[in-house]
Parts: structure tokens; C-alpha cells; sequence
């Protein structure tokens, strides 16, 4: 048997593993640093199900191997919506919500369908989208007379709202030509698995535990460093674990995410990693956002048709936040209801502000919110439990949520296939492998570009076995 470590028991891990298995005769070992498998796909228990504390949505049909592949998993439709939004000012002053919404679907219209305007846009995605869409705002007899004053708040809103969707600091950051080129798999954008949660994919993974990964798996598993030889054609590979034990194995596949290979990949890896890959590690983009699902007894919004808050903040409420300590409240890109959970809001937070937020203990994140809410509602809410919080950004073992498609990336011209790319010894055989959403071609960032890049993997072994025979 073919022996192969793979280290990170997420999606990309357990995918690779699953197609060896099943392909037959590699003895596989998983080694995962947290308590549990799942990685990126966490669902927690709630209520009578779960909520997700990573991804929670099948983005897209086409190409999309979830959604060609899981169907009988019991996925389904969701209300999800960013364009139509009740939307809020921290005055809590009135505010005219058909002209916002139209506001946001301009947007949304252009973030959706410039791809081709994109590709040939010199600079970054944020101002490619305003210039556009202050072209067309002028262009149009009614919204071209709206309140500039309200133009620069929505303009706040947005930027926080596609930060959130990106995981970037600034819409800026994010690269036009590289986000048109990696396109979204068409189709609806907001399947999700309801109350069983997304962990179900891994049922589907492992064949509803037929295909007996877990048990090759072993948790609590850090791993420190990866020793390899290239110039031996028959010298295994060294894994050491934070336990002070060694694995051996002819392959090394590496999922971690690149948070975990931009903190440590000159600790991990003995020797360096070879310049280029060092260089696709650093100039490639890995970001963050953050979750909160917030359990109210009462529901206090609006009607059955309410989908999410939006936020505009005026000057006067942001200086009072900053003077109280609550500044990670300008992260804060929407609250959202959660179709299957008439009692739950969940909010997101982007940018900058997620590592505030982590940081900010339970009791004071409740103050802080029922502060936003009183400001922005002008009424007092009731206080609500925190059903579920996330803290990516800070857990060592992630160090952020998932990859964009940044100008340094553009610049230094390098991309999810730099990651990719694998280490062959003087005998051309694959050594160090890499997997895991960031080095995916087509979908990176994505649970589906994780599971594909797990696949693609697991063929690089095959591949080079049959060349063999
Ligand atoms: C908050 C959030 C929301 C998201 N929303 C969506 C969504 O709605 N739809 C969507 O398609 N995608 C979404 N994603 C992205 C999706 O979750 C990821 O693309 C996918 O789960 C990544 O899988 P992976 O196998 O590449 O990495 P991971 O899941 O990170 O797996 C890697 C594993 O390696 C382990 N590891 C790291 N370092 C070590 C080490 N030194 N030793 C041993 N083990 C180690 C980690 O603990 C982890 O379990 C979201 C992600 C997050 C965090």
C-alpha cells in the first residue's frame, strides 16, 4: 500500500481521502489539529437542528459538484436576499426603503454582470463598481436628483455589505480583473441544508460513514513540521505532531488554510518551501468575516416579509460607539432572519473590525448590540442569548475564513494554481501535495472549490500511480 498523511480533516481533506479509499490501496492517515472533523463546516446544535457556524449556503447549480452531486441530501431553497433589505439609519430616522432597495439592485446588477467591462478594468473591484454605478445613478432622470448625503451613507453600507462577502479589509483590496475571472457557479446562490446544517455533506462524503474515514482519522493531532527530501528518491516524509510523535509516509497532502500556511509555512515545512510557492502564499489573499446568531424569545422584527437590517451610520452615533468601546459595530454588514428559525437573527461582521469582535467577550457583545439596536430602531429590543458566535479569525488553526482575489495577487500575477502546484522529487514523484479551498482553479474560496481541489488531489496520486503500471 501507498502510505499518505494528510494533514487537516476539512472538506479538501476528507475529499481526497474518500477518492484514494475508494480508488483502493493507499493507507491513509488523517491528522487534524482541532477536537473535531469538519474544519471550515462546523454546525452547531440549536434548538431541534443546527445553525452553521462556517459555510451555510450552496453558491450556484452549474458546475457546482454539492449541488450535482448531494441532491438526495436533503438540501432546499432559502428566502436569503441582499436587495431586499429593511434599511436603518443610527438616528433612527425615517428612510425611503423603495429607493435604497433600488439602489442596492444597481448595485447588485453590476457586481453580478460586468464581468466582461471587468476583465479590462485597470484597478481595484470597489472603485470599478462606484464608478459604474455613479454613472448610472447620473444617467437616471429620478435617482440622479437623490440626497448626496444619502449617497455617502449607502456608499458605507455597500462597501461594508461586499467587504462581507469577500472577506477583504476594503473593497478596494479585491482585484476587477482577477474577480472576473473566477465567475460563480450559475444558478440560485442560497441553497442550504436547513436544520440539518451543512456538516451533513460529510454523511454524503463518507457514504453515510460506509467509507470509514473517521476511523483513519486521528484528532487533537497538531502538526509542527513536515520534513521531506526531494533529491532521495525513496526518502519518506516526516511528520512531527505537537505531541512530539513522527508519522511516516511516502505523500504528504496539505489542506490548513492559508492563514495557517502565510503564519507558518517557514516553521512547517523543513526544508523551505521552494520561492515561488513561498511568494503564491504571501501574495494571495486571506480574509475574514464573522457570525453571530442571536436568540430572542420574541421575535421584535417587523412582519413575516422581513429578511434583513441594513445599517447607515451618521457621524454623531459613530463617534459615540468609538467613544464606548464599540467599534466593532462598524463591521457589522447586516442581521439577517434564518428561514428555518423564526426566533433567530444572525449577523455578520467584515473587514477590519472581525478582530475586535472576537475579541470582545459575551456580555459586552449583548451590551453592544442592544445599544446598535436602540440607536438604529429608536426603540429599546429584548435581550437576547447568543445561540452560536464564530472566532476564525483568531483560532491558530485557521486564521481567517476564506480566500479573495486580491490586487497584490494581480500584481504579482499569481494565482490558486501557485498554491496548488505540487513538490516532485528526482524521481517525479508528488511528495508534498496541496489541497483546501485556496488552491482550487475555478471555485477558490467556496466549500464546492474545496472539495473539488481535494479531488484534483487525490488524482495527482492516482495519476502517477497508473503512469506506473
Ligand atoms: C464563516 C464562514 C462562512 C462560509 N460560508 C460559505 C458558504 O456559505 N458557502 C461556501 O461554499 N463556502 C463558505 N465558506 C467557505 C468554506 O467553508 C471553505 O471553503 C471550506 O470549508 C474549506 O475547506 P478546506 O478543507 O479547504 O479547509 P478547512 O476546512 O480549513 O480544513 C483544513 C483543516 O486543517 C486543519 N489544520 C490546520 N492546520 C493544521 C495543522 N498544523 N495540523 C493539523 N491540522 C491542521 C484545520 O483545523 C482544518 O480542520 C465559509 C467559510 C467560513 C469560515
Amino acid at each position: 500500500e501507498k502510505s499518505v498523511i494528510i494533514v487537516g480533516a476539512g472538506l479538501s481533506g476528507f475529499s481526497a481521502a474518500a477518492k484514494l479509499m475508494e480508488k483502493g490501496g493507499y493507507d491513509i492517515t488523517i491528522l487534524e489539529a482541532e477536537g473535531q472533523i469538519g474544519g471550515r463546516i462546523k454546525s452547531i446544535s440549536y434548538q431541534d437542528g443546527s445553525i452553521d457556524m462556517g459555510a451555510q449556503w450552496i453558491h450556484g447549480e452549474v458546475d457546482n459538484i454539492i449541488y450535482q452531486t448531494a441532491k438526495n441530501f436533503g438540501f432546499g431553497k432559502t428566502n436569503f436576499d441582499t436587495i431586499d433589505q429593511t434599511f436603518v439609519r443610527s438616528d433612527g430616522a425615517a428612510l425611503d426603503q423603495n429607493l435604497l432597495n433600488k439602489l442596492s439592485k444597481m448595485i447588485y446588477e453590476i457586481v453580478e454582470h460586468s464581468d466582461s467591462e471587468m476583465r479590462s478594468y485597470n484597478g481595484p473591484f470597489g472603485n470599478f463598481v462606484w464608478e459604474k454605478f455613479l454613472k448610472e445613478l447620473n444617467e437616471d432622470e429620478i435617482l440622479v436628483n437623490t440626497d448626496p448625503k444619502l449617497i455617502e451613507l449607502f456608499k458605507n453600507h455597500i462597501e461594508r455589505e461586499l467587504i462581507g462577502h469577500h472577506a477583504s479589509n476594503s473593497w478596494n483590496d479585491v482585484s476587477a480583473v482577477l474577480n472576473s475571472n473566477f465567475a460563480d457557479a450559475s444558478g440560485f446562490q442560497h441553497w442550504n441544508w436547513k436544520k440539518a446544517g451543512f456538516f451533513t455533506y460529510f454523511n454524503y462524503i463518507t457514504k453515510n460513514g460506509g467509507l470509514n474515514i473517521k476511523s483513519k482519522t486521528q484528532l487533537n493531532k497538531k502538526v509542527t513540521n513536515i520534513k521531506y527530501d526531494l533529491s532521495s528518491p525513496t526518502e519518506k516524509v516526516i511528520v512531527r505532531t505537537a505531541d512530539g510523535k513522527n508519522y511516516s509516509a511516502e505523500h504528504v497532502i496539505f489542506t490548513g488554510s492559508l492563514g495557517v500556511l502565510k503564519k507558518f509555512h517557514s516553521i512547517l515545512f523543513i526544508p523551505n518551501l521552494p520561492q515561488d510557492k513561498i511568494t503564491a502564499i504571501e501574495k494571495n489573499a486571506f480574509g475574514a468575516i464573522a457570525k453571530v446568531f442571536l436568540h430572542f424569545e420574541q421575535p421584535f422584527w417587523p412582519n413575516e416579509d422581513f429578511i434583513s437590517y441594513s445599517f447607515l451610520w451618521n457621524d454623531a452615533q459613530r463617534d459615540e460607539a468609538k467613544a464606548n468601546g464599540r467599534e466593532w459595530l462598524f463591521g457589522v454588514a447586516a442581521f439577517f432572519i434564518v428561514d428555518q428559525y423564526p426566533n433567530l437573527l444572525e449577523g455578520f461582521i467584515g473587514g477590519e473590525k472581525v478582530k475586535d469582535f472576537e475579541n470582545t467577550n459575551d456580555e459586552k457583545l449583548i451590551d453592544d448590540i442592544m445599544w446598535f439596536f436602540e440607536k438604529f430602531l429608536g426603540k429599546t429590543i429584548p435581550k437576547p442569548t447568543i445561540a452560536g458566535r464564530t472566532k476564525w479569525l483568531t483560532n491558530e488553526n485557521f486564521l481567517g475564513t476564506y480566500t479573495y482575489l486580491s490586487m497584490e495577487a494581480e500584481k504579482a500575477k499569481v494565482g490558486p494554481d501557485d498554491l496548488e502546484k505540487s513538490l516532485y522529487n528526482s524521481d517525479d514523484k508528488p511528495v508534498i501535495l496541496f489541497a483546501g479551498e485556496a488552491t482550487d482553479f475555478n471555485y477558490p474560496s467556496f466549500a464546492h472549490g474545496a472539495i473539488t481541489s481535494g479531488n484534483r488531489a487525490a488524482d495527482v496520486l492516482i495519476k502517477y500511480y497508473d503512469s506506473l503500471n
